[in-house]
């Protein structure tokens, strides 16, 4: 397993910053490594972000220094969604096989947790995103079918999209996290646009089903100081409460996007007027 840190920055700051400095700052561009849990360990809403990617063998989910417990979920509750082939999470014992998209919530205190590929040729990619936790709620699988669905935009504007709220007071509770799944039609590019800040939480969103050459110009900054981030295939994007996250893709495309801070409410947003966005 390996962690790495994030500082966070501030936003005066990031208005000085070149392409590579953004990039270091807030893109995460390797997440799915064979035989590996690669981890970022963000400040922002001290949210951990990663892959666990099982080839060879099981991979189990380890604390550090960083985490500061005995155990990754002493203080923290974690959620996974497969974008790789079929594979099984083991908590404490319990299985839970995953098929490609299915989610799991794991609950905070849960002491031994394990990722396995049902088949090394098409392995298992484990997203996880991991944030603070005061209270235990129970482990759960939630497949796309058990998501609350919400259906957005439309073709003329090159947004009719689903929304997939997985990890959500509605359909499995949790202390922070808010995590579900948005899929674009096919010919439909543009996510979350109009756009919107919500600094009462952090987010973060993972780019996948992408084509190898596809890429997604991602939208970050104060609605008056934009930014945009080219990112590929499988990579993630941390937005902090301050930003916009909004993309338009080459072609169409899946992101995660989850979420945790000072409340659960999705529709807690302060949209961006058109008008002011620079
Ligand atoms: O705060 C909510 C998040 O930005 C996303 O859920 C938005 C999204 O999936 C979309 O518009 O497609
Ligand atoms: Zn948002």
């Amino acid at each position: 397993m390996k962690i790495s840190v994030r500082q966070v920055s501030h936003p005066d700051a990031v208005r000085t910053f070149d392409t590579e400095t953004l990039r270091g700052q807030f893109l995460i561009p390797s997440l799915f490594e064979a035989d590996e849990i690669a981890l970022t360990y963000s400040h922002i809403d001290r949210l951990v972000v990663g892959g666990a990617t099982p080839v060879a063998g099981p991979l189990t989910l380890e604390s550090s220094k960083e985490i500061g417990s005995d155990t990754f979920l002493k203080r923290r509750e974690l959620g996974v969604v497969n974008v790789g082939g079929a594979g099984r999470v083991v908590v404490d014992g319990t299985a839970f096989d995953l098929a490609p998209r299915d989610g799991l919530y794991v609950a905070m205190g849960s002491a031994d947790v394990r990722f396995e590929s049902a088949d090394a040729a098409n392995p298992a990619k484990f997203y996880l995103v991991s944030a603070p936790a005061h209270a235990r709620h129970e482990t759960m699988k939630i497949s796309l079918e058990q998501a609350r669905k919400v259906t957005l935009g439309d073709i003329a504007q090159s947004n009719d999209r689903t929304i997939y709220q997985m990890i959500h007071p509605e359909v499995c509770r949790s202390c922070q996290l808010v995590l579900g799944m948005t899929v674009l039609k096919p010919n439909n590019m543009w996510n979350t646009m109009p756009c919107h800040t919500h600094d009462r939480r952090s987010e973060v969103y993972l780019y996948f089903d992408l084509p190898q050459d596809g890429r997604v110009f991602h939208f970050m900054g104060e609605p008056t100081e934009t930014r945009h981030m080219v990112i590929a295939n499988e990579q993630a994007v941390l937005s902090p409460g301050w930003s916009i996250h909004s993309g338009v893709g080459t072609s169409n495309y899946t992101f995660i996007w989850a979420m945790a801070g000072d409340n659960q409410d999705f529709t807690d947003m302060d949209m961006v007027p058109m008008t002011e966005l620079r």
